[in-house]
């Protein structure tokens, strides 16, 4: 059995770690750190946890990381990472980060978007971007993985076969985002609290939102040239799920059922990836609390568009599912372990 470390121990990425490697059967947790809670039992803070064995939360000691466990995630806000992998990167330890720090590949960029100072150039040099379906082959080399956002995973695994099969034009894309409030992380704000966000959808960082460079940077990748996109986020009445919609030019005419077999045949043999029949599109629900990504497509016909659709959980394929997703691939265990819970409906 591998053991694993969190740190961010009190957030909702952490908590969803231990959710699920309850069930792993080859990683489990060893040691829990907080930087605000030492000491705390967890459950004292999180009920839902009170008949594991005891999980007392620790304090962060880096010295001692790489000879008590082998797996280290980090779910932690950004500008955390950037501090803390540059001194663990040369030890024996698979380090896995929930948060922005290391998924642009220019300094520039995170400083621009993040409006904190970037990790090191080389920490960014050695980091994988751990969109599992995407990059299996450089994950399975890995030993820092920089875990993909929540819109851009399912914006990424939306738009990026149909990129690759040359379906759509890389110009003019827009990315419709919605979101539960979860995806804000366990600090409530003046926007995540309940009087605003119940009965209401409201866009929010528009032009502005992190995530765009990071998708941008990925789309270039899968066509190899500079791609621009829109990406407009809604935060909606929900605790989990989060639904890309997105729009893209046609380079041909095509039918609906044509684009559905080449996503079935992209996606062949990847266990988290449900292609929906012609006529159904995704829904938060049907993919809530597991590690699926539900995508369906249509072809309008009239405007020669493709419209796709993905959702995801934001806790589990968005964050920590992915995560551990990324630690089966890395090891070279089955992809699916900690990770076979079928949806909670309704
Ligand atoms: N929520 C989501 O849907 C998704 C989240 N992410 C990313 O994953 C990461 C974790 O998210 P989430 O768990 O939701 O966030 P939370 O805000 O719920 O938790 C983050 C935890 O990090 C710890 N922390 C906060 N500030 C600091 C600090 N200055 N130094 C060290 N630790 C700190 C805290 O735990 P403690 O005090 O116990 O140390 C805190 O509870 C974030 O980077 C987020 O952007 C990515 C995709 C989706
Ligand atoms: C509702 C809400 O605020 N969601 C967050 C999700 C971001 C996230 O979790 O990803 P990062 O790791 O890139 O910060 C947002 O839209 O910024």
């Amino acid at each position: 059995m591998k053991k694993a470390a969190i740190i961010g121990g009190t957030g909702y990425g952490a908590i969803e770690l231990i959710r699920l490697l309850q069930t792993h059967p080859k990683l489990e947790v060893a040691k829990v750190i907080s930087h605000s809670q030492s000491g705390e039992v967890l459950s004292s803070i999180y009920p839902h946890l009170k008949n594991l064995p005891e999980i007392r939360l620790e304090e962060l000691d880096i010295s001692s990381l790489e000879a008590e466990v082998d797996v280290v995630f980090l779910a932690t806000p950004a500008g955390v990472a950037k501090e803390i992998v540059p001194e663990l990167q040369n030890k024996n330890l698979q380090i896995i980060d929930l948060s922005g720090d290391l998924r642009l590949s220019s300094r520039e960029d995170y400083e621009e978007w993040y409006g904190k100072s970037a990790a090191p150039q080389e920490t960014l040099n050695q980091a994988v971007y751990g969109l599992s379906e995407i990059y299996k082959e450089e994950i399975q080399s890995a030993t820092i993985i920089s875990n993909p956002g929540c819109f851009p995973t399912a914006s990424l695994l939306g738009l990026i076969p149909a990129l690759e099969l040359g379906n759509i034009k890389p110009t003019g894309i827009v990315i419709d985002g919605k979101t539960g409030v979860s995806g804000a992380g366990r600090t409530p704000t003046a926007a995540t609290h309940f009087s605003e966000t119940n009965d209401n959808v409201s866009p929010y960082k528009i032009g502005k939102h992190q995530h765009i460079p990071e998708i941008e940077q990925y789309l270039s990748k899968a066509v190899d040239a500079d791609v621009t996109t829109i990406l407009t986020t809604h935060l909606i009445p929900m605790t989990r799920g989060l639904i890309c919609t997105m729009y893209a030019d046609l380079n041909q005419e095509t039918t609906t059922e044509e684009v559905i077999k080449s996503y079935q045949s992209y996606y062949e043999n990847k266990p988290f990836i449900r292609i929906l029949p012609e006529g159904q599109f995704p829904q938060t629900k049907a993919v809530q609390g597991s590690n699926y990504c539900d995508i369906g497509v249509w072809v309008n016909e009239r405007s020669n568009q493709l419209i796709i659709a993905a959702a995801i959980d934001n806790l589990v394929k968005g964050a920590s599912g992915q995560a551990i997703q990324n630690v089966n691939i890395m090891n070279g265990w089955e992809e699916n372990l900690g990770l076979q819970a079928i949806p909670m409906y309704p």
